[in-house]
Parts: C-alpha cells; structure tokens; sequence
C-alpha cells in the first residue's frame, strides 16, 4: 500500500439504549458528522514505528522488532479472529507496556498494539501514524470505536486484508462489502481492548455510517443491525458536560449493580428494552407526526430515568437536565456509557430559535460546550495521496480538519 493516506471513521449518539445494549437489549445509534482522522505517513527508518496522538497529549516510538511477534495469533495468511482477545498477546502487551502510567494512554497504546500484531505482517515497513479527532474524546460520542475502527482499516490496508475503497460520497450501496464486515469485525476488538465489554453498537455504526437498531447476541450468533434508512429528522442539541469519565468504568459499575440487584436491574433493562422497540416503530413510521414526536419525547424522559437508576449519571448532567426543563424546550437524555461526557436535548418541533440560543447561553454560561452536528454521517473512508504535512496535522483544530481534510477526494467502503 503506497503512503500517505487517510482513513477516517464516525463518532455516534445513542439515542436509545445504552448500557441495555451491553446485556443483549436493541439500542438505537446514529453517526455523527464529528469524526476521527488516522494519517498514515513513511518513516525513514523502516524499522520504526510511531505513535502521535496529541488529543490525548501522548507520543510514543517502538522499533518494530521489539515487538512480542511469538504471539501472533495463528496466522495462516488471514489474520485469526477469536471470539474473546488472544490470551498470550494480552499478557505479552502488558508486559511490554509496562511504562505507560495513565489509564488513558495505556488504553490508546494497547489497542493500537494488539491491532497492529494482529493484522499487520513482521515485515510490513514501519510507519507513522497521526490521530485527530474533530470529536471530544471519551465524552460519550464514540471516540473509542472510531479510533478502533480507524486503526483496523489502516492495518488492515497496510497488510492488503482489504481493498482500496472505491464508492464515492453521494453514491450509495444496498449490499455490504465483506471489507466493511472486516473491518467491523476488527474494531470490535480494538473496542474490546478499549473497553472491557462493549456491546458492538458504537464500532458497527462508526464502520457502516448512518443509523441503526443494533442488538448483540448471546454467545457466538452474531449480532442484529437493522439500518434505520428512513431515519426521521430529529432537532436535537447535543451539551458536553466537559466531566470527563471512562466508558469502562461505568460498564463495569453497572455489570456490579447488575449481579448485586439481579431481579430489579433485570426490570430495568427490560424497561428500556422495552422503550426503545416502540422508538424504533414510532421512527420508523413514513411520517413521524406530532404525537410520535411527542412520545419520542417521553421516552427520552422516561430512558434517561432508568439509567439514573443504573447509577451512570452525573450531577453536571442533570444540570443540562433541569436547565433544559426549566426552559420546557424538550427532553434530555444522557448519551453513551454516562458519568459526565454528553446529553442530547430532544428539541419541541414548535420551539423558536430564539428559545434555543437562550437555552445554549445559558449552558455555555454554566461551563458546557453544545454541538451542531448533523445525524446520519458517512462510515469508514480514506483519501490516498493526501498533501498533508504531519507536523501541521496533528495542529489543526477542528474547522481546519473539516476545511483541508474531509474536503478531499474521499472513497467509501
Ligand atoms: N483521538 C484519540 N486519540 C487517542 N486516543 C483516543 C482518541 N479517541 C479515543 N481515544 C481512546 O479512547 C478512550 C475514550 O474511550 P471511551 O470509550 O471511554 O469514551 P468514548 O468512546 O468517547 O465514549 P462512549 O464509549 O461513551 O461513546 C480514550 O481514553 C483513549 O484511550
Ligand atoms: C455504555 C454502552 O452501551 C455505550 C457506550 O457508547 C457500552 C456499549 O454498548 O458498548
Ligand atoms: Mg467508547
């Protein structure tokens, strides 16, 4: 694979179902127009292999031979997939990145290995690679999966496991590329490293782009995505606590809650099981008439609710909560695994605009970041040959990235 190139990859809301989606319940998710970006730049010295990720202010280089290679998995020209991570490789990594004190840095360098030696051939010529995300990170907006899927892809190509992408941005496919299925498949791992225990939700939609009803099977059946085509135009505003928390944290809080409180917590997940079925056949419907969007509304409320009882909100969240509410400008949700990161506001289709500037004054006023983001974004893509110096890519801030970067000749798995 000649370099540069660039792939980029969705970050995504779950409107419905988080943390539910963990114990095999549907959720309901939606790309976003924020996404990550993963250069892939030469090194001169072949043998190197570098890591940049200034969002998370973190840099690292390995000679490439230092590698624990022996435990590649079982590699008969095809990279193996196994159900849970490879073991050996798992423990192999932990020794070599023993330096690595911070949580958050620990987890961007383990993914990034155990991808790499999964996918990439020992003799595959070193390379640098450089993420920016337009996305806030670990805020719930699926900034792990679409690192995840970022890295997959590049490997991936790198080691020839897929072909260069070829649709274009306005073109659209009925049937799914087995490279998409590749590339879904292997993020998932990348989330799992990320993660612990993910559902599935976050890195399918940040491969395949537009919005789905997903749900995760038990055991080895693979997993349910409906693609919602007819996705209904929602106004939605979308507030960053700016409290930041890890999604592994919180998915574990809940799997504790969940075996201490057995009977009560199944309820509950029943609940929001429950809740997000009729949000799928509401948005689903041809029309999404004024009562739908009502009881959209409600369901928000009503989901929002059952996930303060799993103990995965935050008292900056239910700042958004009661701001937005005072105002009766529509429902809010938190969105993603909770702990602080983002809520959505389900807008009134009545409010004003005028309302809606009061409402993002007042949040800015309290500390938050709000978002205009449309819904429904573009899967997996990368542009070859980009003109980009690396040095000046990793400064970019998000307007210059959407400027100079995604504006380029991007094709589409
Ligand atoms: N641009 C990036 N550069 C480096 N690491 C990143 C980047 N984006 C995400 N990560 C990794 O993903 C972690 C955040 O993942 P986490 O799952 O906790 O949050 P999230 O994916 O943003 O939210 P959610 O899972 O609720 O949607 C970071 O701590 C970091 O390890
Ligand atoms: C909290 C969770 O449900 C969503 C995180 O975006 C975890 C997952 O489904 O992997
Ligand atoms: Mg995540």
């Amino acid at each position: 694979m000649d370099l540069p190139f660039v792939v980029s990859a969705p970050g995504k809301v779950i409107i419905f179902g988080e943390h539910a989606a963990v114990y095999n319940k549907p959720a309901i998710a939606a790309a976003l127009s924020l996404r990550t970006y993963l250069l892939v730049t030469p090194n001169e010295d072949s043998e190197l292999i570098r890591l940049e990720f200034p969002d998370i202010h973190f840099n690292k280089s390995w000679r490439k031979d230092h590698f624990p290679w022996d435990q590649k998995p079982n590699y008969n020209g095809k990279p193996s997939l196994s159900q849970e991570l490879e073991p050996e490789l798992v423990d192999a990594l932990s020794l070599f990145l023993a330096d690595i004190t911070s949580p958050f840095h620990y987890s961007s360098a383990y993914t990034f290995l155990y991808l790499y030696i999964s996918l990439v051939s020992k003799t595959v010529p070193g390379a640098t690679f450089s993420v920016r995300s337009t996305l806030p990170i670990g805020a719930g907006l699926g900034s792990s999966a679409s690192i995840s899927v970022c890295l997959a892809t590049a490997f991936a190509l790198l080691d020839g496991h897929i072909s260069k992408p070829t649709i274009g941005r306005d073109e659209r496919t009925l049937s799914e590329s087995a490279d998409c299925q590749f590339i879904e498949a292997w993020s998932f791992q990348g989330e799992k490293c990320l993660h612990g225990n993910p559902s599935g939700i976050d890195n399918a939609v940040a491969t395949h782009g537009g919005a789905v009803m997903f749900q995760r099977k038990e055991g080895s059946m693979p997993s349910v995505r409906t693609s919602m085509r007819n996705f209904p135009s929602l106004r939605l505003l979308l507030t960053n606590t700016k409290t930041a928390r890890r999604t592994a944290t919180l998915v574990a809080n809940v799997s504790t809650l969940v075996t201490e409180f057995a009977k009560t917590s199944e309820f509950i997940l029943n609940a929001i099981d429950s809740l997000t079925r009729e949000a799928y056949i509401l948005m689903t419907k041809p029309v999404l008439d004024a009562e739908a969007r009502r009881r959209l509304r409600e369901l928000i409320r009503i989901n929002h609710g059952l996930l303060i009882s799993l103990g995965v909100s935050h008292p900056s969240l239910e700042k958004i909560r009661m701001t937005a509410d005072l105002l009766a400008l529509g429902e809010t949700k938190l969105t993603g695994a909770g702990g602080g990161g983002c809520a959505i506001t389900l807008l009134k289709e009545s409010v004003e605009e005028s309302k809606v500037l009061e409402l993002v004054e007042e949040l800015e006023n309290e500390g938050f970041e709000t978002f205009e983001t449309t819904l429904g974004g573009k899967g997996v893509g990368a542009t070859f040959n980009p003109t980009l110096d690396p040095s000046e890519f990793i400064k970019m801030d998000r307007i210059q990235i959407e400027h100079n970067v995604w504006s380029s000749d991007w094709k589409f798995w």
